[in-house]
């Protein structure tokens, strides 16, 4: 009698989907593509079946506003892919971790040691250096290959260089691109490839009862190469509290690996120190998380503005007002360049480089407009569908960085049809970094070099597919001519 009583659950609407995978088929080999491709017929609510996993997925900026503004709380925990339990890097993780007393403590620390503003602000002459190196290493490529420049040279080795040492400067007070540096190569290398391995599609994921065996050895070679990269990681660490002990303090500021070690906890929850185990797993974590998702927005940002020579011009010709022909670059200059602002915001909207963002889960049943989401549920919020959502922008699809001057949306986690750094508890907590590195990344590129398309391309001819991978790249990496601007 009472099961009869029962209310029905109501659930989102359901693409078909076969027995035992469910809609796993559906996500390849795009998934924030063939989700969004749902929405028409579905409707902004999406439910999956995953292999065993119910999923939501979030496909509309009034349905964002609704889970973010409504349910952030409910929503607050992480599904972590298979591949990051590897050598219990999910227990130690910030952003993958579980929504609770650990994550918040972390959560606080990163806020306030690494990612406020008063820190940013002084660490600007950390990130100008890097620029400038990178800018460097252009020129004697340039130089190196004289003789076949018109293929151009491959930007995205360079500003992938770029953000991971600016993470190096920011945590590790290390230049790890300096020849002089013992371990930087090695981390660089090892560090690439635990990227590569979380950018697979695992199946595992998806089939909890199939990970014993691992049946693409992901898990295997993550746990090989995240070895590598934690051991090197470790050897910064030891060399650090050595320094310590000694009182040898060279830095003018505290980095971040500084805020860990002196965490003595908050006297109310959490740990009352951070394990030199998990110490080791956050200093992956800001590469892993800060360094790609960056390059590869600058990488777009620069394939955009080739296509565009016209919004190329106006970026340069603010720079050239704002700086002057012979004037001094610096990161704080480019908050009085409205219009490449535009450009970073239009490129956010159109590449997301997180498209899904990272996947909720659900901690209790909740009823969400109207459907009843069952406890355990995983969320993907398709960031990169809502930036097309025809509702929410007009001429969707095209690159218009003007839609943005004299407006207030921004990417700050207010505006739910802009969000390519999430919202709410689990928004990204590098924003405020990523964002200054973006600005000063664009303006030194395009103060310094005036830029042309290499191997032939034209505007027209750019292939501007995507690639998936732990971030969404180009999938051609984008092959450029850079030309130094006289002054
Ligand atoms: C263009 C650059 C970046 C983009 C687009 C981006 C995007 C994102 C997104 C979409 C999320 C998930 C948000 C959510 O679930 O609502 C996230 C989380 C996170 N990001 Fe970023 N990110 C960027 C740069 C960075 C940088 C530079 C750092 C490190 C300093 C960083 C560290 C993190 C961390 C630790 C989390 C997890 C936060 C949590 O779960 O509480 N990100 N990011």
């Amino acid at each position: 009698f009472l099961l009869s009583r029962r209310k029905p659950t109501k659930l989102p609407p359901q693409p078909p989907a076969w027995p035992v995978i469910g809609n796993i088929l559906d996500l390849w080999p795009a998934p924030h593509r063939n989700l969004h491709s749902f929405r028409a017929e579905h409707g902004p609510v999406t439910w999956l079946k995953l292999g065993s996993l119910n999923t939501m997925v979030i496909q509309s900026a009034q349905a964002a506003a609704e889970f973010f503004k409504g349910h952030d709380l409910a929503f607050a925990d992480r599904k972590c892919p298979h591949a990051l339990t590897a050598l219990g890097y999910d227990q130690g993780s910030l952003a993958f971790g579980r929504y609770g007393s650990y994550w918040r403590v972390l959560r606080r620390l990163c806020s306030a040691e690494l990612l406020v503003n008063k820190r940013i602000n002084e660490t600007a002459h950390l990130r100008q250096k890097c620029a400038d190196s990178v800018i460097a290493y252009v020129e004697e490529e340039v130089a190196a290959k004289r003789a076949t420049i018109e293929q151009g040279i491959d930007l995205s080795h360079f500003l992938f260089l770029l953000t991971f040492n600016v993470m190096g400067n920011m945590v590790l007070s290390r230049d790890l691109l300096d020849p002089q540096s013992k371990d930087g190569p090695e981390f660089f290398d090892a560090m690439n490839r635990v990227m590569e391995w979380a950018g697979k599609p695992n199946v595992s994921d998806f089939t909890p009862w199939l990970r014993w065996w691992d049946p693409q050895g992901i898990k295997a070679g993550m746990t090989k190469d995240m070895g590598r990269a934690m051991k090197i990681a470790e050897g910064f660490v030891k060399e650090r509290l050595e320094e310590r002990k000694l009182g040898g303090e060279t830095r003018a500021t505290k980095d971040f690996l500084d805020a860990m070690l002196d965490y003595e906890g908050d006297g109310k929850e959490g740990p009352p120190k951070i394990s030199l185990q998990n110490v080791n797993v956050i200093i992956l974590e800001m590469f892993f998380a800060g360094a790609e998702s960056t390059s590869s927005t600058i990488e777009w940002m620069m394939a955009e503005l080739l296509r565009q020579p016209e919004s190329m011009k106006k970026a340069k010709d603010e720079l050239d007002q704002v700086v002057g022909l012979n004037g001094k670059l610096e990161e704080s200059g480019t908050e009085k360049m409205p219009f490449l602002q535009a450009v970073v915001k239009e490129t956010l909207r159109l590449h997301p480089p997180v498209p899904l963002l990272l996947p909720r889960n659900t901690l209790k049943e909740t009823n969400f407009m109207g459907f009843d989401i069952p406890k355990d549920t995983m969320v993907y919020v398709n960031a990169w569908g809502i930036g097309r959502d025809p509702d929410a922008w007009e001429d969707p699809l095209a690159f218009k960085p003007e839609r943005f001057l004299g407006s207030n949306i921004d990417y700050k986690g207010q505006n739910f049809e802009l969000i390519p750094f999430g919202s709410g508890r689990r928004m990204c907590v590098g924003l405020s970094l990523a964002h200054r590195v973006l600005h000063l990344a664009l303006a030194s590129l395009l103060y310094r070099f005036d830029w042309e398309l290499g191997s032939g391309l034209t505007p027209e001819t750019l292939d501007m597919r995507e690639r998936s991978g732990i971030t969404l790249r180009m999938l051609h990496p984008l092959k450029v001519i850079p030309k130094k601007r006289s002054a």
